[in-house]
């Protein structure tokens, strides 16, 4: 899982293909309408778009917690349904955009425990697996800690790590910069280049999306407006006003390139 980040391969099987998917919520609102991308092992992809575009929607569908639109989502070719749930929520890891959302053990080492000792890791091999995750994100020094004592930054960092210790083979992210002071983001930047997995990440931090992410889909009123590199789609002007997104004052998108 560590190491440099894989280059896409441009004839290895999408790691992530999403065709068609349309979806309503029961109260009759559709918040998707045929969305179609496909992601190559190893991409980092930034999903952007405005308030209420379905970003959220579209993630809660990567791994089964939302089902029942049409269309399809397969991982690696293995088709998201009740017949491969397991499976498919070893394969697709969700960071949540708030960390208690995912953290409710009384210690860090037991949130991160959770997911491989319910996939049945037991003794030194799942201790090994949370020091390793733990590790990864510069957290080790905390195992003992609760999580409510940890701040936020080290909560959203331990969350990772409850992830990452199921060794996901695509990691999603729901806006993972936000309320982290400049250092923790930067540093959360430097853990993500560095594990060799899928990212797609959800975010409203441009220059974010800019220094991780090569590609970009912008997703807009339900379906997909845009796909492609990152710093033409921030360049668009055009495009940008059409969605509703907004670089900082001053920032050049053209200063800064994507490091893979
Ligand atoms: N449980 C729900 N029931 C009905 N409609 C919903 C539900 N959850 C979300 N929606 C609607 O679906 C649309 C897409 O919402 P979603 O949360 O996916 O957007 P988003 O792109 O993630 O927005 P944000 O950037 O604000 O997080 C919105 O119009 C929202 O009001």
């Amino acid at each position: 899982m560590t190491g440099p980040a894989a280059a896409p391969v441009p004839d290895a099987p999408a790691s992530l293909d999403v065709s068609g998917l349309a979806f309503a919520y029961p109260d009759g609102h559709q918040a998707l309408f045929g969305v179609d991308f496909c992601v190559a092992r190893g991409e980092r992809v930034a999903l952007l778009g405005p308030n209420g575009a379905g970003k959220t929607t579209l993630v809660l569908h990567l791994n089964g917690i939302l089902t029942g639109g049409t269309g399809t989502v397969t991982v690696a070719g293995l088709p998201v349904d009740k017949r491969n749930m397991a499976e498919i929520r070893r394969r697709v890891g969700i960071v949540f955009q708030d960390p208690d959302d995912q953290l409710f053990m009384p210690t860090v080492r037991e949130d991160v425990a959770f997911g491989p000792a319910a996939a049945g890791v037991k003794g030194a091999e799942l201790e090994a697996c949370v020091d390793r995750a733990l590790t990864l994100v510069g957290m080790a020094e905390f195992k003992d800690r609760p999580p409510h004592h940890l701040s936020f930054g080290q909560r959203r960092r331990v969350a990772v790590a409850t992830v990452l210790a199921m060794e996901p083979e695509i990691l999603v992210l729901d806006e993972p910069s936000s309320n982290l002071d400049p250092a923790s983001r930067r540093e959360l930047a430097d853990i993500l280049r560095s594990l060799d997995v899928t990212v797609l990440m959800v975010t409203h931090d441009l220059p974010y999306a800019l220094e991780l992410c090569p590609r970009a889909l912008i997703l807009s009123d339900g379906a997909i407006a845009a796909d492609g590199p990152t710093a033409a789609l921030l360049s668009d002007d055009d495009l940008m006003r059409a969605h509703r997104l907004e670089l900082p004052f001053g920032f050049d998108p053209r200063s800064v390139r994507a490091s893979g």
